[in-house]
């Protein structure tokens, strides 16, 4: 858009309005003398009677001419008369036309010339000739005047408001628009002053004053909003950490759950030979999570006696654990006796206990936190982190672990114990169902398998052999005279009696399958499984002969100085023997036989 001034517009627009102005002043103005020109053309005739008639007439009456010409000239001055004629009744003619004349008239009036006083006689005649032109030349006359008056006031008017509206309104206005221009919002700056009278206040101070205090609203507002900015990124930054600090607590959290998760379903129904390896790698994933140096788990019994030690250390690092022996803990040093008594040990620095050094094995700790594990209030063990390379201020989150964890290694140590009583009864259980079991089947006296023993075992080979279709044998043998051993040597010898043959069978039979039993009081038998009728005898008579060789006097038998046996062999023969039954009574018949032959043989 183009530039145009200020001063240069309103000057414009002064001269429009102004023009305007005076064509209508103008206007009004040519009306009003058009209306007094027409009026005192009219009058004109009237005005020459009153006025100029008398002495016109007098100077006629008299005759002289000189004062004649004058009247003349003068009405022929009247404005609107373009010339005079004066017919007299002497016949003189004279005629007075208006200098400059065009000679052009539109209205003629003939006034008669006459003495006003005295004798009203006729002297002559007036003619004026009038015309409207001069009036209107007149009339525009006057308008031009006026008109180059008042451009001529106006210039110097204009000029005048011009130079006081470039002084007062202008100039100030463009050191305005130029302090506008360089004014850089947030930047301070004094306040802007104007060329301007000193002790003025109008409309361009107040503007001033305006822009001044918009200049320092705008600053004051880009100064609040720079520090709501500010603030607002202190608030952002602080919150995008403590985002990112509650992120990481959440991620520990759930590590934290897991880890717990990890470590309770380990130790849920875990069997007693598992639960030490178990708390082995519980130490480790704990020691590793918290990024401690050393964490061990140390269980007492009732009597507060060390039962359990066990540790887990980072890389590098020495355990601490290693010289606990297995003694009470109130023996330990006083830090122990604390951990008893407090329940919990938080020592972030390790160093300012003047009797941690003296009384702690582990010299090189820092920190430590420990917790006495109780179980149904009573304390169970202890379960503790160390810090080696530096200390550590324990976070409440850790502690919290650390609760957590020791109630379920309570549980784990209360197991553990449990399991180990069991595991002691149990192994009690069995010896002593093994040795009902071994009551069950041997006899008492002897340890040789009893009569029950006996019945099963030789069904089994009785069956096996016929099956298999292998050879099977057994011997029957009864102590000779035994009633008067006892009789002689009393029941107690003759126990022992029964006890050494039991240990001399004992010893004679021993390959696989074979089984000596005591069957009755005094009588044994011997199951030979692949053994036929000669090898049976062949064994019997080698018993018998041990028999002998063993020596034990019996002073009462008839047939010797010693203690003998009778014998009964027999092999199964598929052909008469189809169960074990007959077998035993064909046994029983050789043992029958053998005493009818005369004792300490085979029948
Ligand atoms: N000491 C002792 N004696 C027993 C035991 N069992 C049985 N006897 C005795 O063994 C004796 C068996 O006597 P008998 O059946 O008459 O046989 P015997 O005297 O050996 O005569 P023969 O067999 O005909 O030679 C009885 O006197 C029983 O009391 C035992 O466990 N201990």
């Amino acid at each position: 858009m183009r530039f145009k001034p200020l001063a240069l517009q309103v000057l414009q627009q002064i001269l429009l309005y102004a023009v305007l102005f005076w064509l209508l002043v103008s206007a009004v103005r040519a009306g009003l003398l058009f209306s007094q020109g027409q009026k005192h053309l009219a009058e004109i005739p009237d005005t020459v009677n009153t006025l100029y008639m008398p002495l016109l007439a007098q100077s006629v009456w008299d005759v002289e001419l000189a004062t004649t010409q004058k009247e003349l000239a003068s009405i022929s001055a009247i404005n609107g008369v373009e010339s005079v004629l004066l017919e007299t009744r002497l016949g003189q003619r004279l005629r007075y036309v208006r200098p400059h004349s065009d000679g052009e008239h539109h209205n003629i009036y003939r006034l008669d010339v006459h003495l006003n006083h005295g004798n009203r006689e006729s002297l002559g005649t007036l003619t004026l000739y009038v015309s409207n032109t001069l009036v209107q030349r007149e009339i525009a006359n006057d308008l031009i005047s006026s008109m180059a008056q008042r451009v001529l006031d106006f210039m110097a008017l204009a000029l005048l408001i011009v130079f006081i509206l470039r002084r007062r309104f202008v100039v100030p206005v463009q050191q305005l628009a130029q302090a506008a221009r360089a004014f850089v919002p947030g930047e301070p700056a004094p306040a802007f002053r104007l060329q301007y009278p000193a002790g003025v206040e109008d409309e361009m101070t107040q503007l001033l004053a305006s822009f001044n205090a918009m200049r320092a609203s705008i600053n004051n507002h880009l100064a609040e909003r720079k520090r709501y900015e500010t603030a607002l990124k202190q608030a952002r930054d602080e919150l995008a950490s403590r985002v990112e600090e509650r992120t990481a607590r959440l991620d520990r959290l759930l590590n934290f759950q897991q880890l717990i998760s990890a470590v309770s379903s380990r130790f849920i129904n875990i069997p007693l030979d598992e639960i030490d390896g178990a708390m082995e790698q519980t130490l480790a994933q704990i020691g590793t999570f918290m990024e401690v140096d050393r964490c061990y788990l140390i269980g007492v019994d009732q009597l507060q006696v060390v039962s359990m030690v066990h540790e887990w250390q980072a890389a590098g690092i020495a355990p601490g654990a290693e010289g606990l022996d297995f003694a009470p803990l109130s023996s330990r040093p006083a830090l122990f006796a604390t951990l008893l008594r407090e329940g919990v040990l938080n020592i972030p620095n390790c160093r300012q206990i003047p009797s941690f050094g003296h009384t702690q094995t582990q010299c090189d700790i820092q920190s430590l936190l420990m917790i006495r594990i109780d179980y149904l209030d009573q304390p169970v063990g202890v379960f503790g982190c160390d810090m080696v390379h530096s200390p550590r201020q324990w976070q409440d989150e850790e502690q919290l672990l650390v609760r957590l964890l020791g109630d379920m290694f309570a549980n784990m140590i209360i197991r553990r114990q449990q399991l180990h009583a069991l595991s002691d009864t149990q192994q009690q259980l069995e010896e002593a169902n093994a040795h009902l079991a071994r009551m069950a089947l041997s006899d008492s006296l002897t340890g040789l398998a009893n009569r029950r023993h006996f019945d099963e075992e030789k069904r089994q080979a009785f069956d096996k052999a016929r099956r298999k279709g292998a050879p099977f044998a057994l011997i029957m043998l009864d102590i000779d005279f035994f009633k008067e051993y006892n009789d002689h040597y009393g029941h107690q010898a003759g126990d022992q009696c029964l006890q050494r043959l039991a240990a001399l069978l004992t010893s004679l039979f021993t390959y696989p399958g074979e089984l000596p039993a005591r069957i009755g009081g005094e009588e044994f038998a011997v199951l030979l499984p692949g053994i036929d009728y000669q090898g049976a005898l062949k064994r019997a008579e080698a018993l018998r002969q041990a028999v002998w060789d063993l020596n034990m006097p019996h002073a009462n038998s008839r047939i010797a100085d010693r203690v003998t046996v009778s014998l009964g062999a027999i092999a199964m023969d598929p052909g008469l023997h189809s169960g074990v039954e007959q077998m035993i009574a064909d046994a029983d018949a050789a043992l029958y036989r053998a005493k009818a032959s005369g004792r300490n043989c085979i029948g």
